[in-house]
């Protein structure tokens, strides 16, 4: 077995700056979350001028497509160094476009963190989708990250024709290939991720399943090239991201150097409480919670006071979410202010409440609120 590499500390306490969201003019438009999501903090970082602006620099978007669980998320994160989507075992985590922001040398990469993609029937999981394909739209490079570990243990060892992959992960191949051939200019990464689940001596045999499939959805005829990674351990991360910063156009940046994210610091905040709530919460009860930043206050004694509602469906939800004696709610709260607090570089002070919300799922607010298209 290759060694792989420990994995990073992604919660290493980022310079604060890095997460607001300080656009400069841009020459195209990046895809920002709606006006009503952003925060009325003042940014501390000074917006330079354009003239400031090095000449000669490269700027563009790199998509991070594919079906749920693939390891998007962990793959931005790791392309970042630090944590900034949120990371789950369970499917459909991430519900909305996630910009991270990769700027070296010259160049600055936008990458666009994706919902998975699924069959979809409910409204939100549409929506869900359809935010994964516009991102993927208006990239420069796409990454299609697809989980080699499923198709490993689905099948069967040394024998290519039972490595099974799965027909979402079809889909997303054969859906990018088309539009690549049909005139997309993005180039394209299969990113077979997960490859640290498969013994080194099976992954040539994964490789050629790989290659068999990308011929039959007409990846290959697209130009797409097979990388395989350990987004969770970094094997082979650098390489994709040298080979993203290679086909970045040539433009002006679109935020500060310095900047890690799009994201407005009330939406992190709720991320970071969304993602504690799915690792306390059993089975499908986290995918029927929505949380809301109702105030995020900047304290004079340096301390920040964040204050969220967790929407519930119904009331035999809400007496789960908050456990016997407040249990269950204290521990998410708990571990949210905890990372928090590291991410944000400050004391938290976070008082979560739960509240019934009957139809969460139907305001067109949630949806404003995560640049989500309400009639998807
Ligand atoms: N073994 C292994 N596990 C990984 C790797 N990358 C991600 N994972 C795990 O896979 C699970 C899903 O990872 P995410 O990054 O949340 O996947 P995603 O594609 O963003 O998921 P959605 O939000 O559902 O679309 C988590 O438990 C990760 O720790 C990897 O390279 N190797």
């Amino acid at each position: 077995m290759t060694a792989f590499l420990p994995a990073p500390a992604l919660l290493s306490p980022p310079r604060r700056s890095r997460y607001f969201y300080t656009p400069l003019s841009c020459a195209k438009t990046a895809p920002q979350p709606s006006q009503s999501s952003q925060t009325s903090q003042p940014s501390p970082v000074a917006s330079p001028s354009l003239a400031d602006t090095p000449i000669n620099t490269f700027c563009g978007f790199a998509a991070l497509v594919g079906p749920s669980n693939s390891g998007k998320s962990t793959l931005l994160n790791r392309l970042l160094g630090q944590k900034l989507a949120i990371v789950t075992p369970k499917v459909q985590t991430t519900r909305c476009r996630i910009a991270g922001l990769a700027t070296s040398d010259a160049t600055q990469v936008v990458y666009l963190d994706t919902p998975g993609i699924f069959p979809a029937s409910s409204r939100l999981a549409r929506a869900m989708v359809k935010s994964a394909w516009k991102s993927a739209a208006s990239a420069d490079a796409i990454a299609i990250v697809l989980d080699v570990a499923v198709m490993f243990h689905e099948g069967r060892r040394q024998d290519i024709r039972k490595l099974v992959v799965p027909k979402d992960t079809e889909t997303v191949m054969a859906r990018v290939a088309e539009k690549r051939i049909k005139g997309h200019q993005a180039e394209i990464k299969l990113c077979a991720n997960k490859i640290d689940a498969v013994p080194e001596e099976e992954r040539p045999f994964v490789e050629e399943r790989m290659h068999a499939v990308m011929e039959k959805t007409g990846l290959e005829e697209a130009g797409a090239q097979l990388h395989m990674m350990s987004a969770r351990y970094g094997n082979g991360v650098d390489e994709f991201a040298t080979w993203v910063k290679e086909r970045m156009p040539m433009g002006p940046w679109l935020y500060p150097e310095d900047d890690l994210t799009d994201m407005p610091s009330r939406l992190l905040a709720a991320e970071v409480s969304r993602e504690k709530a799915f690792m306390v919460l059993k089975q499908e009860l986290p995918y029927e919670i929505a949380i809301e930043t109702t105030s995020y206050k900047d304290l004079a004694d340096g301390s920040i006071r964040i204050t969220q509602d967790v929407l519930v469906a119904r009331k035999s939800q809400k007496m789960i979410v908050t456990g016997r004696g407040g249990a269950v709610i204290k521990e998410i709260s708990m571990r949210a202010r905890h990372e928090l607090a590291e991410v944000l570089g400050s004391t938290v002070h976070l008082i979560l409440t739960v509240k019934v919300r009957g139809k969460w799922k139907e305001d067109r607010r949630q949806y404003e609120q995560w640049g989500l298209d309400f009639n998807a």
